[in-house]
């Protein structure tokens, strides 16, 4: 391989990472970019492997040697301190972060994003080992330009609207909304790392993805995850999709996101690892506010794209409105928009998304309909037992 600079020309050292989640939709990007590009170790710490098995077997793989799986539960594992000890960095992945999670399950929302990430806090600070955290964008909450009346000119102020690391309010709904445990949790374990970093000098880069959708996020229910689980919308469609039925839309559909493609924004997590100097005691936005739709604007352009790969035309009435209390039951509540100001990310790392909405459910559909369009046949085809 030849000799890898830094953004400010030096030679990159190879190191060794302890990334905690790898197993997860993220982790599996990642640990395929680590090991494909960069002469890094990788101690792959996670519950499950299936999305990295890969990259683990057979052992004639060109990086064999260099990513370690073991498998255990932070939450009870008494090697995670000596695993944090044999690296340089750490990653933290691990959370529970699918919205149908958090008000039917809150309490195991509120561990996993908080109590659960302080030892991994706590050893990397007591042990001087630099930490990248993954927090999240929900973080932000609601927009300041929600709360305005519907035809305020006011909305139209960016200021309003647009989500700044070092200046936008954290804006929750009430606490019978447990939509918001997790966002919650995220901010509080934000706060601590930070406070670690400002009495303690941890060395920590706290990363807030917007929505990165790709090949391999969550699971097709029935398929590769439980008949009745709930993933992200991005699975949630490609399931209707592959079964032939009308994609749900939630309240109708009016929250709006930003999408990015997982291999663009795997892109800025290297930049991080590999420029500490510029990465470190900082919060990044990774996003893509060129990439913005409403949910509904999402599901017609998902049935398009679709219709395009599979070479199935699409059903005549593609979508179903439903209510979010049918949908994720009482509690639940929502982002109303996310855009990610990018100055931050851009002048400290010089990183920019590149892949179109159109494009990247191109290749994420396509990547979808060759992997579970068969298994969906058969499951659908199979006589149920009587
Ligand atoms: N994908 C996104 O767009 C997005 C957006 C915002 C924030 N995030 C954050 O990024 C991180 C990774 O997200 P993802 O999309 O890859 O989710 P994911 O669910 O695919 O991955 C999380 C992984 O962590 C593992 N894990 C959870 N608890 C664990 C424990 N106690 N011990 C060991 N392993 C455990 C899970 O098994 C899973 O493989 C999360 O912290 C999430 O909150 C992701
Ligand atoms: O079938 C569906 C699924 C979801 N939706 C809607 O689609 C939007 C996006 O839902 P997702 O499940 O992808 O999750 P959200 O964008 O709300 O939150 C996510 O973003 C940030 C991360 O921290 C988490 O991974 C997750 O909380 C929501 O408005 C939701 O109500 C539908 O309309 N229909």
């Amino acid at each position: 391989m030849a000799t890898r600079t830094d953004l400010d020309g030096r030679p990159i050292k190879p190191i060794t990472i302890c990334m905690i989640g790898a197993g997860g939709f993220i982790g599996s990007h990642l640990c395929e970019k680590l090991m494909s590009e960069t002469p890094h170790k990788v101690l792959a710490l996670d519950v499950y492997n299936d999305k990295i098995k890969h990259l683990l077997e057979p052992d004639s793989l060109p990086w064999a040697g260099r990513i370690q799986f073991h498998r255990l539960n932070i939450k009870h594992d008494s090697r995670l301190e000596g695993l944090i000890k044999m690296a340089d960095l750490t990653i933290n992945l691990a959370a529970i972060c699918t919205p149908a999670d958090y008000n039917t399950r809150p309490l195991d929302t509120i561990y996993s994003n908080f109590i659960d990430a302080l030892p991994v806090v706590k050893y990397c600070s007591e042990n001087n080992k630099r930490l990248i955290h993954f927090s999240t964008c929900e973080v932000y909450g609601k927009t300041i330009g929600s709360f305005l009346p519907k035809d305020s000119p006011l909305r139209q102020d960016p200021a309003n609207y647009v989500l700044k690391e070092d200046t936008s309010p954290c804006i929750f709904g009430s606490i019978e909304k447990q939509r918001w445990s997790y966002a919650c949790a995220k901010q509080l374990i934000e706060r601590l790392i930070y406070a670690e970093g400002a009495e303690n000098g941890l060395e920590f880069t706290i990363v807030r993805p917007f929505n990165w959708i790709g090949p391999r996020m969550d699971f097709i229910p029935g398929i590769d995850g439980p008949s009745e689980g709930v993933p992200r919308v991005l699975a949630c469609f490609s399931n209707n999709l592959l079964r032939r039925e009308p994609l749900s839309l939630v309240d109708g559909g009016q929250s709006q996101r930003t999408f990015v493609y997982i291999k663009d924004a795997i892109e800025a997590v290297l930049l991080m690892i590999e420029n500490p100097d510029r990465a470190n005691g900082h919060i990044f936005n990774v996003g893509n506010p060129n990439n913005e739709v409403t949910v509904r604007q999402l599901a017609e352009m998902m049935t398009k794209v679709y219709a395009k790969v599979s070479g199935e035309p699409s059903l005549d009435s593609p979508t179903v409105d439903v209510s979010s209390k049918e949908f994720y039951g009482e509690g639940y509540d929502d982002s109303d928009k996310r855009i990610p100001d990018m100055t931050i990310i851009n002048k400290q790392l010089g990183w920019n998304p590149k892949t179109s909405l159109w494009d990247l459910l191109e290749s994420t559909l396509t990547y979808q309909h060759r992997t579970y369009a068969e298994a969906i046949k058969k499951s659908i085809a199979k006589p149920t037992a009587s």
